[in-house]
């Protein structure tokens, strides 16, 4: 894989892929993690002359413009973190990118308006998807990817686009694979695995590679209540994925023959109602046992006996891997499950790896020191599928 440094950038267009998929309040960015993690890629392209025109994917808008998925704020947000002028096309491909990027003096940054505005981007069709690519390519002479977070996908800006340009892996992008080498290689053990989240369809598949490598895999957030369904317990209206519970159930069945250890909640935190992430209004949750969640309530966070049991499970690991918020963090009143898990990972001697967009942004918006942390890994889906050993999409394209 070719690096920024094997490409001769001064004068020429180079379209950097990044992913600038942060956490939005409203169009106030609530974290900007992911955008620190690609600037230096940039200010490196700008400092060697390039015209640097960045592009990304921000939420999951439906193949057309949404302005609540704009990317204006990043792209501010990115300018002042570079100290310059940033420009911003109000479109990916059409006249406004055109005319920002041949505006560009030697030197220069603009970003492009969200690339999932338009159904090329995500299409499963290789030919609408080569026709999107083409239309971008046009606006570059050179492709460095770097939107680690995005390698798993599939999508024209990641896995066409790089086909059509001389191409280079940026810094973001090698120093991420350089760490999660190591956790498919030599991990010590015994180690430990905690899966949560919301993208519960995305990342129920990994369970069945880790239960060839891991010793441990501890369950919470979303994806904990297909398992207590599958268990044969009722879980109201919480987030489900009822067609994956034979799966799961097979899963849970080889952990068993394997020696694995399973570890689901034992009690959640639950509430007829989703909470105002905006006004943070008290929630007033109750706990429950996991196998007495309320028919018209959904479970939002592990309970205080989750907490405890998996704080103790994490105590000897020697390899952690975090992927998943535990609850809605994003809320006072179910933000202690993740606090829990993040205190778990730092009170134990463990390497700890922590992966993707919301996990990393829940680490530092509840407080605790990144850098106390192994590694935090701007991907989760993209580094549970690192770790899988799937060839990624957006890595095999980046191969001379
Ligand atoms: N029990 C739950 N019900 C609904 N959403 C949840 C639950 N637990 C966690 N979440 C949500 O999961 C989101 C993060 O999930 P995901 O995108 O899979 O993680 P990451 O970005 O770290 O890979 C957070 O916004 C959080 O509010
Ligand atoms: O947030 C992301 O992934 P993550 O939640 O697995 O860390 C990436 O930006 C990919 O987004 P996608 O899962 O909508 O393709």
């Amino acid at each position: 894989m070719k690096t920024i440094d094997d490409l001769q950038v001064a004068g020429k267009r180079v379209f950097v892929r990044a992913d600038l998929n942060v956490p939005l309040d409203g169009t106030t960015i609530t974290d900007d993690g992911r955008i620190r993690a690609v600037q230096p890629t940039i200010a490196k392209l700008a400092e060697a002359g390039a015209k640097v025109v960045v592009a990304s994917h921000l939420g999951r808008p439906k193949g057309a413009p949404d302005p609540a998925f704009s990317l204006a704020p990043a792209a501010k947000r990115l300018g002042e973190l570079l100290g310059t002028d940033v420009a911003f096309a109000t479109d990916t491909v059409g006249e406004s990118a055109q005319a920002t990027v041949a505006g560009l003096a030697d030197g220069q940054v603009a970003v492009l308006e969200n690339l999932r505005f338009n159904a090329g981007e995500t299409s499963k069709d290789d030919a609408e998807r080569g026709a999107f690519a083409d239309q971008l390519a046009q606006l570059a002479d050179l492709y460095v990817g770097d939107g680690f977070g995005a390698v798993h996908r599939k999508h024209a800006s990641v896995y066409d686009l790089p086909a059509r340009l001389p191409h280079a892996a940026g810094d973001l992008i090698a120093a991420e694979v350089t760490v999660l080498k190591k956790l498919t290689e030599d991990v010590k053990r015994p180690y430990a695995v905690v899966l949560g989240g919301a993208k519960v369809s995305d990342k129920l598949g990994v369970i069945d590679h880790l239960l060839e490598k891991a010793d441990r895999i501890l369950i919470g957030g979303g994806m904990a209540y297909t398992f207590l369904k599958a268990q044969g317990h009722e879980v109201g209206i919480s987030l489900l994925q009822e067609d994956q519970i034979p799966a799961v159930k097979d899963y849970m069945k080889r952990a068993e023959e394997r020696g694995v250890e399973f570890v689901l909640p034992v009690d959640v935190l639950v509430s007829a109602d989703f909470p105002d992430l905006k006004t943070k209004a008290p929630a007033h949750p109750t706990v429950v046992a996991s196998d007495a969640i309320p028919a018209d309530q959904e479970g939002l966070d592990i309970g205080p006996k989750t907490r405890e049991l998996y704080a103790d499970k994490l105590k000897d690991a020697a390899t952690v891997f975090w992927n998943g918020p535990m609850g809605v963090f994003e809320h006072p009143d179910y933000a202690n499950g993740t606090k829990a898990v993040a205190q778990g990972l730092l009170d134990s001697e463990a390497f700890t790896v922590v992966g993707g967009g919301d996990s990393a942004a829940a680490v530092r918006l509840l407080g605790f020191d990144e850098n106390a942390f192994g590694h935090i890994s701007t991907g989760g889906g993209a580094s549970l599928e690192y770790l899988e050993g799937k060839t990624l999409p957006g890595l095999a394209a980046l191969e001379d």
